[in-house]
């Protein structure tokens, strides 16, 4: 595997996570190749995690990249503590729970001092209005992507996952240091697939968020160094 470059703190390349949503590790391995210098951070979601992908957290760490590990925990809160406290020997820079209350005061225990930054999953980009309402949350989703941030800056969580499309209310319930992390982002004219709540990366970045996260649109893409290059050239 190459070696990650070590980008200038300016460097877009710090705030694009690109989602290995791949089959198998031989094939992450063969992305990370294939996208070289244009990516320095990788976020490793189910599929690959339960196909071998802790071992390739371990191998991207080595290699110098940084490591998003997406499980969205969620769960009784002894057990989020315990896996939050297992995943936070890897090494990585982020992992995912889901926002509910006593879900984000677990893993925020688990984590102890020094380990990775908990992002809160509010609402996920995939859903629309009806769907949370087929789900049985009676709130307009901008409302409840606000509560959960309110309760994950009370629960001491280190960053949010929402839409580009709600950093603002999210900005105003956490504070200016903790993250904002999106995904749900597409260039303009990609096709969205089952992407709801959807942002440009140029509009993400107005918006203020501090990472986007995108997959297919690079890594579908025939050429995904190129693809991942365009999106940093939009990020500026
Ligand atoms: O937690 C996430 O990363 C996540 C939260 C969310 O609300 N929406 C969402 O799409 N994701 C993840 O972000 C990635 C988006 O991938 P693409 O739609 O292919 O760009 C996938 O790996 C999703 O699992």
């Amino acid at each position: 595997m190459s070696h990650a470059a070590s980008p200038a703190a300016s460097d877009p390349r710090n705030r694009l996570i690109v989602a290995l949503d791949l089959p198998s590790v031989h094939e992450a391995e063969a992305m990370v190749d294939r996208i070289g210098d244009a990516a320095t951070f990788y976020k490793i979601g189910y599929r690959l995690a339960y196909s071998g992908g802790l071992a390739l957290v371990q191998r991207l760490s080595k290699a110098g990249f940084k490591v998003f590990i997406d499980l969205k925990l969620h769960d009784i809160g002894n057990t989020v503590e315990d896996g939050v406290r297992a995943l936070s020997d890897l090494g990585v820079t982020f992992l995912t729970v889901h926002a509910y209350p006593q879900t984000m005061r677990a893993a925020v225990r688990g984590r102890g001092g020094d380990g990775p930054t908990i992002l809160a999953v509010t609402v996920l980009t995939s859903y629309d209005q009806a769907d949370a309402d087929e789900a049985g949350y009676a709130l307009p989703i901008a409302d409840l992507v606000a509560l959960r941030a309110r309760q994950a800056a009370e629960a001491g969580i280190g960053g949010i996952v929402c839409s580009a499309a709600e950093a603002a209310s999210v900005r105003s319930a956490i504070g200016p240091s903790r993250l904002i992390v999106t995904p749900g982002i597409r260039p303009a004219g990609d096709d969205v697939g089952d992407q709801k709540r959807v942002l440009t990366p140029a509009a993400a970045m107005e918006a203020g968020i501090d990472h986007i996260v995108v997959g297919r649109p690079i890594t579908q893409s025939a050429d995904p160094r190129a693809a991942a290059l365009a999106i940093l050239a939009e990020m500026g």
